[in-house]
């Protein structure tokens, strides 16, 4: 509530622009000339069917894949071209719909981990033992995983290990976090905590770019909705108008 759902009604500059991307593998586009502006503090719904775009435009947002024409902006400054740990750096952080944490290390570890190579890494940052310890248990106790400090984390169940995954990205301190299906196969209740705890997060004042195809989620969290087909953004807009929308309905939604 309160939040502009279009990107038109800011006048500031957005958190993140991609303008005119485009991703080709081989002859095959994945990605069509998409824009895309996203404000600070937005919680936004990225769907679309299998194979239609939303990973390999993550990947080219956080720099795992490079775009080969188009460009891609944080926080007023053009990042492509900036390799992913730089990205990491600037404040822009992402948790994938397979966690793969670091089997030998603790879940408190875990988390320590990403806030030594990003929040540490920051230029003037220098953070204490004790600061590192706080912050590490603060990230915990955000995701409700501070009992779980010094289990292993193929401990953990799976809704745990999707926790573990949300509070590795938020260890980084980012300014916008990119969650690629946090939910899938977890079940109703499961679904409904990830979703409260991406808005908990969002209201810290992390701009959320949520990845998802379980659609009661997705009208859960969202502010604003797009949607991605064959590499093409055909929608943009307040969630209860997209899914109406007669294109959505018949590329995605209907089927
Ligand atoms: N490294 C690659 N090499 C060749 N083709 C690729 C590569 N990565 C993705 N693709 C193709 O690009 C298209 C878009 O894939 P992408 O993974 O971005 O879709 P998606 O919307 O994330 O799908 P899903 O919902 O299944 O995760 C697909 O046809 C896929 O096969």
């Amino acid at each position: 509530m309160g939040q502009p759902v279009a990107e038109e009604v800011i006048g500031d500059v957005p958190l993140l622009a991609i303008e005119q991307l485009g991703k080709r593998f081989g002859g095959f586009v994945a990605l069509d000339t998409v824009d895309l502006k996203v404000p600070q503090g937005q919680r936004l719904g990225l769907i679309g069917p299998n194979g239609s775009g939303k990973s390999t435009l993550v990947n080219c947002i956080s720099g795992t894949l490079q775009n080969e024409t188009g460009s891609v902006s944080f926080d007023g400054q053009r990042i492509d071209g900036f390799p992913a740990h730089r990205r990491a750096r600037l404040g822009l952080a992402r948790s994938f719909q397979l966690p793969r944490p670091f089997r030998t290390m603790t879940v408190a570890e875990n988390v320590r981990v990403p806030l030594i190579y990003t929040v540490g890494a920051r230029a003037g940052v220098h953070l204490t033992q004790s600061e590192l310890e706080d912050r590490c248990m603060e990230v915990l106790s955000l995701v409700a995983l501070q009992d779980k400090a010094n289990k292993n984390p193929f401990d953990l169940t799976q809704v745990e290990m999707r926790k573990l995954e949300l509070a590795r990205a938020m260890a980084a301190e980012p300014k916008l976090l990119i969650a690629d299906e946090s939910m899938a196969g977890l079940s109703h209740s499961e679904v409904e905590d990830i979703v409260a705890l991406l808005i908990r997060m969002n209201e810290r004042g992390v701009t959320i770019i949520m990845i998802e195809h379980i659609m009661r989620a997705v009208m859960a969290f969202s502010q604003r909705l797009v949607v991605l087909v064959s590499g093409r953004k055909i929608a943009d807009g307040a969630p209860e108008d997209v899914i109406k929308d007669k294109d959505v309905v018949g590329a995605y939604l209907g089927t």
